[in-house]
């Protein structure tokens, strides 16, 4: 007998629609017995369905209602991702604790962490000689709240105190790790995993940290195009291809141990190699359903997915982490 249909509903905005919802990823959701729905986003959640699932990128107080509502009128339907554990990643501080309290065995003398950071929250205390406590120059400026906004991208590379006085809190004042100008993108999809490599910022020689300006801005560095000069090749472009990838064990058990820490199925993170020391590996970023269209073969990765979580494999799975949490229960 043929399997029945399923149904997901997507709630996302009109800019990661357009990207992530393409014709490829809609076909290959259909051959595997999965229909992807538009969400209605000026009716309430609610009235609409029915969905096995829900996928969402939105967030505010209304948003959150609505999916609550949603679940106590549908509790057999998935919810891809709780809200209280997407809220983790949307400021810059929270995003980085949980990796500090992973406990991970790193493979082959690798190790990880995250870069020192301080958080400032107004003038006076940015002002104050306090503000780079125990911070070394260069830092990366970069705002609090990681929302999504234009405005949660806006960085600055700090080259000296006195580029400090521009600044705008609240803001994280992060070490600036020279990392040979490539950085690690691990996109998770539930158990799956890829990394791929990306431009990033060139390393910062000591001689810059005298610069009068004291401070750059830049935003999303990573994503710039990589420049061709007379038909060959650019330096950024030979540093990407000759960068040599993370051991894949390491990136493997982030990936799980982030996942299960964080209860979120969807997501990227950033790491950068410390190009003092090639096996020391730091994440410096993690974004909730991030622009999978970009990784190779998505369709099948976001497929896959969705149909263990159809299944109630997901589901299950995630009832067992919280039992094995917490061993007391049950
Ligand atoms: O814009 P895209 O598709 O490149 O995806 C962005 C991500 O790029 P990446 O997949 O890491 O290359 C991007 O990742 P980065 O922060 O650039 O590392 C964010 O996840 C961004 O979402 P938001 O603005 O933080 O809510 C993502 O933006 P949205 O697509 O969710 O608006
Ligand atoms: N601590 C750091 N050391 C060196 N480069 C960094 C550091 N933090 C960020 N970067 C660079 O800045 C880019 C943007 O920072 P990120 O924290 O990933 O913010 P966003 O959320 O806007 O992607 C990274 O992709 C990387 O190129
Ligand atoms: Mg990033
Ligand atoms: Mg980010």
């Amino acid at each position: 007998m043929a399997e029945p249909r399923s149904t997901v509903g997507y709630a996302l905005l009109p800019k990661k629609q357009g990207t992530f919802i393409q014709d490829s990823l809609l076909a290959a959701a259909r051959s595997r017995g999965i229909d992807l729905v538009a969400v209605d986003l000026r009716r309430p959640l609610a009235d609409q369905g029915p969905f096995d699932c829900v996928l969402h990128k939105l967030s505010g107080e209304d948003w959150i209602r609505q999916l609550r509502e949603f679940s106590s009128r549908h509790p057999g339907a998935a919810i891809v991702d709780p809200p209280d554990a997407i809220e983790r990643l949307h400021n810059r501080i929270s995003m980085l604790q949980v990796v500090s309290g992973l406990e991970i065995e790193c493979p082959d003398g690798s190790s990880f962490a995250t870069p020192h950071q301080v958080v400032v929250h107004d003038r006076e205390r940015l002002l104050s000689v306090q503000s780079c406590e125990g911070l070394a120059f260069p830092v990366i400026a970069k705002p609090l709240v990681a929302n999504g906004s234009e405005l949660s991208h806006e960085m600055y590379l700090v080259l000296n105190r006195g580029g400090l006085s521009k600044l705008e809190p609240p803001i994280v004042l992060q070490e600036f790790v020279n990392h040979s100008g490539v950085v690690f993108k691990v996109y998770v999809v539930g158990e799956y995993v890829q990394c791929v490599k990306r431009t990033s910022l060139p390393d910062v020689p000591e001689e810059r940290l005298g610069c009068p300006e004291g401070l750059m801005p830049f935003s999303q560095v990573s994503n710039t195009p990589i420049r061709e000069k007379d038909g060959d090749e650019s330096p950024e472009a030979t540093a990407l291809e000759e960068a040599e990838m993370p051991p894949r064990s390491l990136i493997a058990e982030l990936a799980r141990g982030l996942r299960r820490a964080m209860k979120l199925n969807l997501f990227n993170f950033d790491v950068i190699r410390d190009a003092r020391n090639g096996d020391r590996f730091l994440v410096i970023d993690i974004n909730y359903f991030p622009g999978y269209f970009k990784m190779p073969g998505y369709e099948t990765a976001l497929t896959d997915f969705l149909w263990d979580v159809v299944h109630k494999k997901e589901k299950d799975e995630v009832k067992y982490l919280e039992d094995e949490n917490c061993p007391s229960k049950g």
